[in-house]
This record gives C-alpha cells, structure tokens and sequence, in this order.
C-alpha cells in the first residue's frame, strides 16, 4: 500500500503555512530558519501534532462504529486536549487519563491550560498519580474496560496517538507537503528539527521523507529526558511506517537521528535553555513557544545553528507543533 491508499478525514485546513524566521536567522548569523506552523493547522482547539495524526486515526474510529475516544497524557497534555477537540467534533465521548507526569506545582494545576480546555469541550477528565511514561499504563487500560462494562465501544489511543498502528501516517504526509511546498516556495529545507517524546511525529517525517529523491536530515530533539525509550519509539514506529507506506527498502540508522542535550533531568520541566528559546523567539519573531516541547528543540536549534552543525549555508526547517495552552501552567516562570 501506499500512503495515498489510507483514508484521511479532514481536520486541518489545509497545509499548514510555512514562514522564515528572518530576525531569529540574522541574530544567529548562520542557517536561513523556517518554521512550519503545526500550532496554526486547525480550528479545532488551537490544533496542533496530534490534531494532524488524528486524520489517520478517525477512519477507523468510525469503522468500528466507537462511542468514546480513551486516552492518556500528563495533567497539561496537548495530545488528549485535542482528543477532547477531535470527539467533541465527532460528537463522541472523550475519557482522558491525566497522569502527574510532571513535578512542578502549577504544572498538575488542573484548572487552567490543556486540561480547562478538554472540560470546556465536555471530555471526562480523570487525574491519576502515576508517573511519566510513554509505554503501557495500567489507568489507560482500566478506563477501556469500565467503558465496555458500561456498553460503550470505546477506542483505544495510545500517548501522542504514537504507539499505534496508524500513528507514523500524519507526518509521513507531511514530509509530502513540505515537498509540495517547497515547490511552490523555491527553496529545500536540507534539515528538519523536530521535537520527540512518543516520538511518531519524528518517526512519520522520517519514513515520508526516505520516499523522496533528495535525502535531508531530520533530527530530532528530545524532550522526554527518557532518550533510550524516546529513541527506540521512533526507530519501530519510522520502520513501521517505511513498511506500511511502501517504501521497499529498510531505512538506514543514519535517517534515524534523535539529539539529546536539551531536555533537562525531567519531563516537562523547562532548563534555562528552554526559557531563553522561548524568549528569543518571543522577542525577535511573535512567535510563542512552551516550556515543555517546543522550547526544548527550539533550544537544540539554535544550539545546532550557532555551533555550525547545521552549517551557514542551510535552510532548516523548524516544526513547530503547538503546545502554548500549558504556558498558563508555568505562569511562574515568566513574571519580568
Ligand atoms: C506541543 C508538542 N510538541 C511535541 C510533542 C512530541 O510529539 P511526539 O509525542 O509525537 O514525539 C508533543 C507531544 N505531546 C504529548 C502530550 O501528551 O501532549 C504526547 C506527549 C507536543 O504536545
């Protein structure tokens, strides 16, 4: 099969834009910087990744003819806030497992940010003491069965919608609309940047973009201060991807690349690296990052610019992947 053959239901609207981030680019004074605006892709709650990897997931919702979207995330999860999005859209029900995956006391502050918004749209909401995680949670599974004991016909999705069969197929149709794009723009963004915690938003751009002439690198920062777990997510979900969309061919350990260096000792709790991004592209561009994602490889960015790694004659292509509504949880961080 290839990935036009696996239906796609519509939650975007349409590609997402891609800009320069011309003043960030001057005050690094090297690689030309871009940014492709995941943050900006839908009207469904401020959108965002997992909005994108939604499109591949609700075919099959709807096959199996679902009652109820289950998922899992920390207390400010992105990931189940659109999930809450996506059902309300549907007109199912949304049960959210909200885990304490972070130590940080406004961060399991429950009513602001992600998780104000998923009861805003009606989700039931149902905060667990467990700690951070990408792999199986017991909470998830419980809350799978009560629905069934209920009657309910509830539908499974893993964190990030990652761990999932059809997980990798939102990015990996991204990789083709950053070619459509590049077309249109004249210009080949020769290196990707990219955060990874569950890791299928890396692991989807890394098989659609195996499928194209030019090789480039994506590389991926992590934030999950987990990497060995993060770094092995995204190899078997990139390879199951490569396979599912028939690439024909394994992919090598070099397309693979997942950086470390950014993430701090834990999950969710922002270094001074990460602030400094989020300032820096707060103030040269109006460009607005969290603390817990996109400030962490927007630290590993201009790290990997300022070095020369990725070299003066690039264009780098920055996804950004949303994540703002957490900010009001991590109010403390950003009084002056
Ligand atoms: C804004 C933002 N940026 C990057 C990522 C990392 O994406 P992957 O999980 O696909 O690697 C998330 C994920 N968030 C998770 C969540 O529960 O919100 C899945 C962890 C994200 O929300």
């Amino acid at each position: 099969m290839a990935l036009s053959d696996f239906p796609r239901y519509r939650l975007l609207f349409g590609p997402s834009p891609i800009h320069p981030l011309q003043r960030l680019s001057d005050h690094l004074g090297g690689a030309r910087v871009w940014a492709k605006r995941e943050d900006c892709n839908s009207g469904l709650a401020f959108g965002g990744n997992k909005t994108r990897k939604l499109e591949y997931l609700v075919p099959d919702v709807l096959a199996n003819e679902s009652t109820h979207l289950v998922s899992i995330g920390g207390v400010q999860s992105n990931h189940t806030r659109q999930v809450a999005a996506v059902a309300a859209k549907l007109g199912l029900r949304a049960r959210l497992v909200q885990e304490s995956w972070v130590d940080w006391p406004d961060a399991v502050n429950d009513r602001v940010g992600n998780i104000q918004l998923s009861r805003i749209m009606g989700a039931q909401v149902q905060l667990t003491d467990a700690e951070f995680g990408i792999g199986f949670k017991q909470s998830w599974q419980n809350a799978l069965e009560e629905i069934r004991a209920e009657g309910g016909t509830p539908y499974a999705i893993p964190a990030g919608a990652s761990d999932h069969p059809l997980g990798g197929l939102g990015f990996a149709n991204w990789a083709h609309e950053v070619a459509e794009q590049e077309r249109e723009l004249g210009v080949f963004f020769d290196t990707i940047v990219v955060c990874s915690v569950t890791g299928s938003t890396h692991a989807g751009m890394i098989a659609g973009f195996a499928e194209q002439q030019r090789p480039r690198r994506v590389l991926g920062i992590d934030a999950s201060a987990k990497i060995d777990s993060t770094r092995g997510q995204v190899a078997k979900i990139a390879r199951d991807t490569a396979e599912k969309i028939g690439l024909g061919r394994e992919l090598r350990e070099e397309e693979i690349t997942v950086l470390e260096g950014w993430a701090g000792e834990h999950y969710g709790i922002p270094v001074e690296s990460t602030l400094e991004a989020i300032r820096l592209t707060g103030r040269l561009e109006g460009v607005i990052l969290d603390p817990v994602y996109e400030g962490k490889s927007m630290a590993g960015l201009i790290d990997l610019v300022t070095s020369g790694e990725i070299g003066p004659d690039s264009n780098v292509l920055y996804a950004h992947l949303g994540g703002q509504p957490a900010l009001n949880a991590y109010s403390a961080l950003f009084r002056d």
